[in-house]
């Protein structure tokens, strides 16, 4: 394995020579432009294999390297100690030497994913090399004060965990004495921690680890995962001295990285004030490893006993017996480690992988998945702050939301079957009290979506490859109804249309849909009955005059009557009577069903976007003729009153529904609800 091989290189796993050390990486997925580069950093001891099941996964949308810190898996051995400030510059060099050196594909902003401890070497990464970090994702990350709430919060346990560390340290009956060098794992015959050599079931789906004690034994042969067919390695064989087998990832200098970290945050506090980071937390019951150690430990009471002050003893004793009164106190340390990750960035965001351990890559590798996106989305996002109205964004990979798009509505990836109309998704943002806009004389938009849902809404837009609008909206809006997607315009352009239901052609000449620079073809759906009227022939031929065919088309459709109202007029007579005059007025729309015809038959439309106003969004739900919602919900009151989203049906009897397979997500401030309708 000594010499680089990078015979592929979107993807290779190679040693390489860095600074007169051999560094084990593996690289995977393709470099595309806009795509991220994720570095996935494993915790403490841990060599690159934990991320087996992430890398594959996250690959699919990024570029992604994992490795091998020195001392661990295939590496050559680093110089001791292993301070973070170490691993931060060794890290750095060999970013550089595989970019310049190999010309591996591999550009920074790095989106550094950070397991357990390696959530503080990505910290001091940022600290000592801030310009290459585009963004953290915390990974069960441990936190700089983490030992601070062990010892503030309850009295005896830390008392318990020395105990634990020095009879580990001392206890003759390991066959590999030493310090725990697997912090977060605990062999599963015994369930001791893992000290020495650890062996690993390579069949099982989750990892199934046995220490060097129950591997003999043949334990795994009950391995409840492969009751058969079970390989396990030795994935870590400790030969002689132990210090320089691991090279000093042990618990001494991890506590010495956090002061370092304390150290670099005090001094500069901002560091990751701006970036985007995502914390995901494993659930506090099932991730103690701590409990593990005093549990696995038990058996070995009496090792644990001889390092506890006689003072404690009863105390400690007792919480052996009794490991659940821990919960309360591993909860509380759960959310202080969970606030001060939070408060490292003002643009974080959180998740709960409810059904793992510490280990969430083992546990719930898909959490990771999706974790790993949202970090590189909303990195993406903080770099094109403000820059919305500019029409000047950067591209930002849609995968995320592709996916979430499709997980909701599978049909949209399937062939959508219907022969006489697109699929239908109907888009619109609200209030808290359920506007979409303002009153009509206040003629002015008014702006709900917060920036990220904003840009949902436009990869959205560009998903689909038409957007209808009602007159009103257009009236009033002015809207650009363009994708504002810097890399992905060309493909809007050339494919886009931009459709407004305007009845009696009272679209301005000079609206922005004709002036965007693009080349979206407008169709205006006008009324046929009024191709005879003087008037209205007169509007069409301006619209001939000012716009070529290719950017403009003006398609008669029939109208559909929804109602006749009768009004009262009183006439005012100059003999002073009174006459009453009764008019039939008929409330004429358009036939939305011809206009999803013409759109798919006609115009090739296979998926429309429906934006609104009222008026539209409600004859679509009416007729029940949209697909599927999604409908952003902006935490803020109108209050004055204004357009609410169903105002046009003017309460006919119509039967409400519910979304099919809802799904919710939190876009920056505001919640977007997704749904099949049925
Ligand atoms: N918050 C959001 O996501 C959005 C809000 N809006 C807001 O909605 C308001 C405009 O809504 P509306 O006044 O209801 O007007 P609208 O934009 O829905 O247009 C309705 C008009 O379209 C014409 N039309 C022709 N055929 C039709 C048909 N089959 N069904 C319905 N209309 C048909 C009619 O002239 C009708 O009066 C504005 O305040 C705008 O800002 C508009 C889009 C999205
Ligand atoms: N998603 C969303 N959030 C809001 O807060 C809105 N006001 C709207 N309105 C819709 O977007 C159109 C504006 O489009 P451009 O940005 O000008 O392209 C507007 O006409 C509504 O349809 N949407």
């Amino acid at each position: 394995m000594g010499n680089p091989n990078i015979t592929n290189p979107d993807s290779f796993s190679s040693i390489i020579e860095v600074d007169n050390r051999k560094v084990f990486v593996n690289v995977t997925g393709v470099s595309t432009c806009g795509k991220p580069s994720i570095i996935l950093e494993s915790g403490l001891g841990m060599d690159s294999s934990a991320w087996k099941d992430v890398q594959s996964e996250v690959s699919k949308f990024g570029r992604v390297l994992s490795y091998d810190r020195a001392g661990l898996g295939s590496s050559s051995i680093g110089s001791k100690p292993r301070t973070a400030d170490k691993v931060a510059s060794e890290l750095n060099l060999l970013l550089e030497a595989i970019v310049n050196e190999h010309n591996v594909n591999f550009p920074p902003p790095y989106i550094i994913c950070g397991h357990s401890a390696g959530g503080i070497f990505a910290q001091v990464f940022n600290h000592n090399f801030s310009e290459k970090v585009g963004g953290i994702l915390f990974v069960d990350s441990s936190t700089k004060s983490q030992e601070n709430f062990c010892k503030s919060e309850h009295g005896v346990y830390p008392k318990i965990i020395d105990a634990v560390d020095k009879a580990l340290q001392h206890d003759l009956e390991l066959k590999n004495p030493g310090k725990v060098v697997w912090p977060a794992l605990y062999c599963e015959s015994c369930t001791s921690p893992l000290v020495g050599d650890r062996y690993l079931c390579q069949m099982c789906v989750h990892y199934y680890n046995l220490c060097a004690e129950c591997y003999p034994t043949k334990a795994h042969e009950e391995c409840k995962q492969h009751k058969s067919d079970h390989e396990f390695e030795l994935l870590t064989k400790f030969e002689g001295d132990m210090e320089s087998t691991r090279d000093g990832e042990d618990l001494e200098t991890f506590a010495a990285n956090l002061k370092l970290l304390t150290k670099l945050d005090d001094a500069n506090p901002d560091m990751l004030k701006t970036k985007p980071i995502s914390v995901l937390r494993g659930n506090p019951s099932k991730k103690n490893f701590f409990k593990y150690f005093v549990k696995g430990w038990s058996k070995k009471r009496e090792a644990i006993n001889n390092y506890i002050d006689a003072e404690f003893k009863d105390e400690v004793n007792y919480l052996l017996d009794n490991f659940d009164n821990l919960d309360a106190f591993f909860f509380n340390a759960e959310q202080l480690c969970i606030k001060e990750l939070k408060n490292l960035s003002e643009d974080w965001t959180y998740a709960y992988a409810e059904n793992s351990g510490h280990c969430i890559m083992f546990d719930e590798p898909e959490i990771i998945v999706e974790e790993d996106t949202e970090a590189f989305f909303s990195c993406l996002n903080s770099e094109i702050d403000g820059m919305i109205q500019e029409y000047n964004l950067e591209e930002i990979d849609s995968q995320y939301i592709v996916n979430f798009y499709k997980k909701i509505i599978p049909i949209i990836n399937c062939s959508y079957s219907s022969t006489v109309k697109p699929l239908v998704t109907l888009t619109y943002a609200q209030t808290l009290d359920g506007y979409i806009g303002n009153k009509p004389e206040k003629k002015e938009q008014l702006l709900i979506s917060h920036k990220k849902s904003m840009i949902l809404t436009h990869q959205i837009r560009n998903m689909n490859q038409a957007i209808l609008v009602g007159i009103n909206t257009v009236l009033n809006d002015n809207p650009s109804l363009n994708c504002r997607i810097k890399k992905s315009q060309q493909h809007f352009q050339e494919k886009f249309y931009k459709v407004i239901l305007d009845s009696n052609l009272k679209t301005p000449l000079d609206a922005k849909i004709f002036q965007v620079e693009d080349s979206c073809k407008v169709l205006l759906f006008c009324l046929e009955d009024n191709v005879t009227e003087v008037n209205f022939e007169s509007k069409v031929l301006k619209f001939k005059n000012t716009f070529a065919a290719e950017k403009l088309e003006i398609v008669l459709v029939p109208g559909l009557l929804l109602e006749e109202t009768e009004s009262v007029k009183f006439d005012n007579l100059s003999n002073n009577s009174s006459r009453i005059k009764h008019i039939q007025k008929k409330k004429v729309l358009l036939d939305l069903k011809k206009i999803l015809e013409v759109l798919k038959i006609k115009f090739n439309i296979e998926k429309l976007m429906v934006e609104g106003g009222s008026a539209i969004i409600s004859q679509f739900f009416k007729y029940n003729l949209a697909d599927c919602c999604i409908v952003t919900v902006s935490p803020q009151y109108l209050l004055g009153g204004g357009v609410h989203v169903t105002d046009s049906l003017n309460g006919e009897d119509i039967n409400g529904f519910k979304l099919k397979d809802p799904q919710f997500r939190q876009f920056g401030d505001d919640i977007v609800v997704v749904g099949l309708i049925q």
